[in-house]
């Protein structure tokens, strides 16, 4: 793959792919920065060799056309910001205004284009809406590893029309990173999983039994584990059609050597809301009416023992309902435990858009390894899939 460093981007457009779709407010004020700050490096350093850049990204999943709140030119104060100069803004990203723009683009310039979905043909993978997109730039970067498990027009389809195709920065750091856990992690390799479905990550903790030593499950999903064994959850979230999956889990990492871990007691609630009333009991023993929310401090001392001796540690989703603050605590211990033990000197992987957003509000961004810019894109990449983002790069 060509790399950012190795080619110089000096005269040349480059195309680039990035993944702007951040959470907004109802105000469109921007809730979480990261996917913004993390193509800078990418952009400065074509403007730096003498070169421009065409930015395009989706926001949203708009449904094949537009729809005003998910116009990227809300991000545009921000990048103006940003990059310390005025951004472009072609209010479509093909047709005569793109093509115009694109065009008159000077060395040192940066042009957004607006959201790529706004096209049905981007999701699709539209060959022909790709010929177009192309003919914007001289070269193709893709730094849109959030989006690179999307098949899509703009972030794979794209690259048989350029000769030259550059893995960006971005791209290239999270592959890195996720190697860095899957092939060269020391051991002892710690997994924490939570979130509220089992369904989605099952691929993932499948795949991570052959990598890691200890296999942490808390949140929503642990109850399906509670409810197999026969324990008693109550409310609680869980899918019963997962039963089954949970105990071949089981057996499968007793199999593998991996120690599981699962809560030993949970902080309960009689309602679905911050301020239901709560109580802690232990795993298995949730009365009637009741749901947890969150894991209890036996199961927060546990855990974060087991990742605090950890020497790679790799986090994916919040132990409990963290936007509820009153049921935050077991997510907020779990960030101050992966920030212990990066301290002590383990290399931490966070993925996911929550947890990566737990850490970040919290403030412990610098204090962990690598925060992935990438949810669906990291594990898919951990359940051993190509990515066909960076399979287009390849080619
Ligand atoms: N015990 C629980 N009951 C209900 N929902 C839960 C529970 N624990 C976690 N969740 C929810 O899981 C969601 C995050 O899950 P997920 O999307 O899988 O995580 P991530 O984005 O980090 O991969 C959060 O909205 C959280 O409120
Ligand atoms: O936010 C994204 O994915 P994520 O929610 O899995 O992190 C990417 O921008 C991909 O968006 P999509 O899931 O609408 O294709």
């Amino acid at each position: 793959m060509k790399t950012v460093d190795s080619f110089n981007f000096s005269g040349k457009k480059a195309l680039i792919r990035v993944d702007f779709n951040v959470p907004l407010n109802k105000s469109f004020e921007i809730t979480d920065d990261t996917r913004l700050k993390a193509v800078l490096p990418t952009v400065s350093k074509v403007l730096k060799d003498g070169g421009s850049a065409i930015l395009m990204s989706h926001l949203g999943r708009p449904k094949g056309g537009p729809e005003e709140k998910y116009s990227l030119k809300h991000i545009l104060p921000y990048l103006n910001k940003m990059f310390g100069q005025e951004v472009l803004f072609a209010a479509d990203c093909i047709g005569e205004d793109a093509k115009a723009k694109a065009a008159a683009l000077k060395p040192g310039q940066v042009l957004l284009l607006e959201n790529l979905r706004f096209y049905p043909e981007e999701e699709k993978g539209d060959v022909e809406f790709a010929k177009k997109l192309s003919v914007l730039g001289d070269v193709w970067v893709n730094d849109a590893f959030g989006t690179a498990h999307r098949a899509h027009a703009s972030t794979a389809v794209i690259g048989q029309f350029f000769k030259d195709k550059v893995c960006g920065y971005v791209m290239q750091a999270e592959l890195d990173n996720a190697n860095k856990l899957l092939k060269q992690g020391e051991k002892p390799i710690t997994a924490v999983m939570g979130g509220s479905k089992i369904s989605d990550k099952i691929m993932v903790i499948e795949n991570l039994l052959d990598t890691v030593d200890n296999l942490i499950i808390g949140g929503g999903m642990s109850y399906t584990f509670t409810k197999a064994l026969g324990g008693k959850i109550g409310k609680s979230i869980n899918e019963p059609d997962k039963l089954e999956l949970a105990l071949s889990l089981i057996e499968k990492a007793k199999a593998k050597n991996v120690k599981l871990y699962l809560p030993l007691d949970n902080v309960v609630a009689d309602d679905f809301s911050n301020d239901a009333n709560k109580q802690t009991v232990k795993t298995g023993e949730i009365p009637d009416g009741w749901e947890g929310l969150d894991i209890g401090p036996e199961t927060v001392k546990l855990f974060s023992e087991v990742v605090a001796n950890s020497k790679t540690v790799l986090w994916n989703g919040p132990m409990g309902v963290f936007e509820f603050a009153n049921f935050a605590t077991g997510t907020i211990a779990i960030a101050k435990a992966v920030k212990e033990a990066t301290q002590k000197g383990a290399f931490s992987l966070i993925g996911g858009g929550d947890s990566a957003a737990a850490i970040n509000n919290l403030g412990f961004g610098n204090d962990v390894s690598y925060v992935s810019t990438g949810g669906g894109a990291l594990l898919e990449y951990f359940e051993g899939k190509t990515l066909p983002g960076v399979a287009a790069l390849e080619k």
